[in-house]
């Protein structure tokens, strides 16, 4: 067990603002995160490995696992099931390391009420213009038309839970949003190890102080 615990980054946004990008840039970064990968009953991408961008399974496999509450969270997201698996996170927390989560706002919800909801930190990403949002969904060029309006007509509603999230960024420029979601990472860890490293190095000045 680390002395410390680690702080679960959840990130949010409606499909197509940037997460995963994002996620990947944070985890380059710092390859010390560990990156929460899911379960979905969604179809693999083309390039989608298992147990990379997901775990694939089957309706009744995902069901199985929520019934065996192997799920920290799940939610029906765009007509598929998606879910974090409970025990890499826990055994991350644990060991002290710092979780990525790229799911939607009803699992950010959920976590946030759960008992590990006071080591979440929340952040959304909106996209600079609707416009915007559905031209990235075109030019990933991985969904399907009918998927993509889908995803669109849904955008608004993702985005109405923004006030949900303890901070929220545009990404217009990569660069940018890659800068700032560091930022809220340094300074979010900067505040947890506040506690127990500040009151060791105390206890040297104090030592030094008496020692004069
Ligand atoms: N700042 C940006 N400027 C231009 N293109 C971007 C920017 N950020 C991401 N993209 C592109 O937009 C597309 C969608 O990005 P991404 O897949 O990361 O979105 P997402 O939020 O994870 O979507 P989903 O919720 O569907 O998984 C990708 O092709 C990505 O390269
Ligand atoms: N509540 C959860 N939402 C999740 C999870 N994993 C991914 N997602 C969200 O689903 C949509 C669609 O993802 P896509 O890969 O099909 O484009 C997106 O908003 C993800 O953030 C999860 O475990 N729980």
């Amino acid at each position: 067990m680390a002395d410390r615990r680690g702080i679960l980054i959840i990130l949010s946004s409606p499909s197509g603002a940037g997460k995963s990008t994002l996620a990947r840039r944070l985890m380059t970064w710092d390859p010390t995160l560990s990156f929460s990968v899911s379960a979905t009953t969604r179809a693999p991408r083309p390039g989608e490995t298992e147990g990379v961008e997901y775990f694939f399974k089957t309706h009744e496999e995902f069901d199985r696992m929520v019934e065996a509450d192997e799920m920290l969270e799940h939610a029906k997201v765009f007509g598929n099931s998606y879910g974090t698996p409970k025990a890499p996170v826990e055994a991350a927390m644990s060991a002290g390391r710092d979780t990525l989560f790229d799911i939607d706002w009803q699992g950010g919800q959920q976590i946030r009420n759960s008992a590990l909801g006071k080591d979440v930190v929340s952040i959304f990403i909106l996209p600079p213009s609707i416009a915007e949002l559905e031209s990235r969904l075109r030019s990933r060029a991985q969904d399907s038309d009918e998927v993509i309006a889908g995803r669109m007509e849904k955008s608004m509603s993702e985005i109405s839970h923004w006030a949900e999230y303890d901070y929220v960024l545009v990404n217009r420029d990569l660069d940018v949003a890659e800068a700032e979601l560091k930022t809220i990472l340094m300074a979010e860890r900067a505040r947890r190890d506040r506690q127990p490293g500040l009151s060791a190095f105390i206890r040297g000045l104090d030592e030094e102080f008496e020692a004069r």
